[in-house]
């Protein structure tokens, strides 16, 4: 038996949690700008698909500054959105959507969502079984061992990740990975989250063509 002084102890924070203490300008800090931030390389990644798609659904959550900046890295003109269409989600709904229903999108970027709702592995499977009946193709980012981050002065659990388990719970909930990308955390100086890594999966359902 292992005991934990209560105080190393995570508490798991959710739904009612980020409703009441998730401070999105403050989380917004991860992204930074130029200046080497934990989230930075997110940036590179994450809306690099803006061009690529008619429609894009968000997250509550403005990202105007981050596309401003990942079109100005490739040398694209920010023209503002064309629509901008922000559904509420929750991944531990059968639908995330609930009470709408919406065809399959032909791509979903989910990015340091699921290990941040998800309490324990058997959560995480269902909601990415959950996630998969909204896409066709799914881009899927996260942290690697990583237990809680910071939002400003609060302190946000997260579900600890190791790469087998991402490929494992992937192929059980029907998806081909395509990609799969580790990238090593080379720094550890900043003590706001203890994440070993990141991780960039490209999947599609195993139906989608
Ligand atoms: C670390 S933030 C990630 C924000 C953003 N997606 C990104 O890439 O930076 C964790 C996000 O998980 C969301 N979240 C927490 N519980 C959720 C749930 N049950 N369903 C959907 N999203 C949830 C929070 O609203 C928060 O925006």
């Amino acid at each position: 038996m292992c005991r934990l002084r209560a105080s190393t102890m995570a508490e798991f924070t959710g739904g009612d949690d980020y409703q009441a203490e998730f401070d999105p300008k403050a989380y917004l800090g991860y992204f930074k700008f130029g200046e080497d931030t934990l989230g930075e390389e997110y940036l590179n990644f994450l809306l690099s698909a803006c061009e690529s798609f008619k429609e894009i659904i968000l997250e509550a959550f403005d990202w105007t500054p981050v596309v401003k900046y990942v079109c100005e890295l490739e040398g694209n003109r920010y023209r503002g959105w064309k629509k901008q269409i922000v559904l509420k989600c929750d991944v531990h709904k059968s639908n995330p959507l609930d009470p709408i229903v919406l065809p399959p999108a032909d791509g979903l970027v989910s990015s340091l969502c699921l290990e941040a709702a998800c309490k324990d592995l058997t959560t995480y499977r269902i909601a990415l079984k959950n996630i998969s009946s909204l896409l066709k193709h799914l881009v899927l980012s996260g942290d690697l061992s990583c237990s809680f981050y910071m939002v400003g002065p609060k302190r946000f659990s997260c579900l600890v990740l190791k790469e087998e388990f991402l490929r494992e719970a992937l192929s059980e909930t029907g998806f081909i990975i395509q990609e799969f990308e580790v990238l090593v955390r080379d720094d550890n100086i900043d003590d706001s989250s203890d994440f070993s890594g990141k991780v960039f999966i490209l999947a599609r359902k195993e139906e989608a063509i």
